[in-house]
């Protein structure tokens, strides 16, 4: 496994791409519209969403310069085609944007995994056209197309997994776009950033989702006590186990191994911990406990010194544009 490495962004000329082609107008296609349009990055945005009402709504909010309603008459032309539908639908909508995919092109999307979000785009890739898989550390529990906003990206890593026989210029461009609308870009192999995200994001979003599920199982403790004496942990918990159970569980699918491997090694410590209180050890709790502070001050600390992201707060409270 490679470790991270930045990627140098190619000269900020704008626009980046004159025509981008957005596929899936829900939180981050819309949210990459209002950014990549507020930066100047792209000529033209032309979005498509597979539902007739979320392209309706699209039309209203006017963050792309056409909804079409087919993805061919969407991808036509583009020199930049970027996929931002739940994992589990990529393949069928590579299949379908294939043949209409200009020659040269650049293609990417914004899935949360990417080895196996990689295998099922391959077998469909053009000849000639430039596959940059990526992924933007950036986002929120809500999702739609209302849901959107310029900031989103901003301050937040946008990592790359592409091929070793991907151009360096049509990924340094890509890199450029992402860096014009405010993220951070860093390369890794897809199996790394599976790795990394089982543990930075997919397991702890499956706790919190168990967490409130044991909570609403407790019938000695009733929704309203559930709600009202909320502290603000379990509340973090809530919001993300309110995130899209569509996405989410795409994820879990297409992370099997990674995840396993991580939820393991959590039962693992959980029973430790469990063993501790059991048995009364505080000294072992307190230890624990001193080494995961270490852990966090060591984020906060790695944050001011590289103005990197607070992962605390990876989701901002609402949209603003
Ligand atoms: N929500 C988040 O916080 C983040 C999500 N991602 C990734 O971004 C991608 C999109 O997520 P969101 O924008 O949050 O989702 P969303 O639910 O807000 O939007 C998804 C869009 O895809 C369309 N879509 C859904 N199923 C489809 C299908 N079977 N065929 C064609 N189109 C379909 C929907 O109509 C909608 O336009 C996912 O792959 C997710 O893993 C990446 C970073 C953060
Ligand atoms: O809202 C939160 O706390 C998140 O963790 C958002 C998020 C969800 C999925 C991703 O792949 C990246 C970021």
């Amino acid at each position: 496994m490679s470790a991270p490495s930045a990627i140098a962004p190619a000269a900020a000329q704008r626009p980046v791409y004159a025509r981008m082609a957005l596929l899936g107008l829900g939180l981050i296609g819309s949210s990459m519209a209002w950014a990549a349009r507020r930066g100047g990055l792209v000529g033209e945005i032309a979005g498509h969403a597979r539902s007739a009402a979320t392209r309706e709504r699209a039309r209203e909010l006017g963050f792309c310069d056409r909804v079409c309603d087919s993805p061919a008459e969407a991808v036509a032309g583009a020199d930049l085609v970027v996929l931002c539908v739940p994992v589990g639908a990529i393949e069928a909508v590579m299949a379908e944007i294939a043949p209409h995919l200009a020659p040269g092109a650049t293609l990417s999307d914004v899935g949360s995994v990417k080895a196996e979000l990689i295998a099922a785009v391959r077998p469909h890739l053009p000849e000639g056209v430039h596959f940059v898989p990526g992924h933007p550390l950036a986002g929120t529990e809500h999702s739609g197309p209302d849901a959107g906003f310029a900031e989103l990206f901003e301050k937040r890593f946008c990592i790359l997994t592409p091929g070793d026989e991907v151009p360096e210029d049509a990924i340094a461009r890509l890199a450029a776009l992402w860096e014009g609308m405010g993220s951070h870009v860093e390369r890794m192999t897809p199996e790394h950033h599976d790795l990394v995200l089982a543990v930075t994001s997919h397991v702890p979003h499956a706790i919190a989702y168990t967490m409130v599920g044991v909570a609403d199982d407790l019938a000695r403790v009733s929704d309203s006590e559930v709600i009202r004496y909320s502290a603000a942990g379990f509340r973090d918990f809530t919001r993300i186990a309110a995130s899209d159970p569509t996405m989410w569980r795409d994820v879990f699918l297409n992370n099997r191994e990674a995840v396993l491997d991580i939820l393991g090694r959590f039962s693992e410590e959980l029973m430790m911990v469990r063993r501790a209180i059991r048995t009364g050890d505080g000294d072992w709790l307190h230890a624990y406990f001193t080494r995961t502070r270490a852990i966090r001050r060591g984020i906060l600390e790695a944050g001011q010194d590289t103005d990197a992201p607070d992962f605390g707060r990876l989701g901002r409270p609402g949209p603003k544009r």
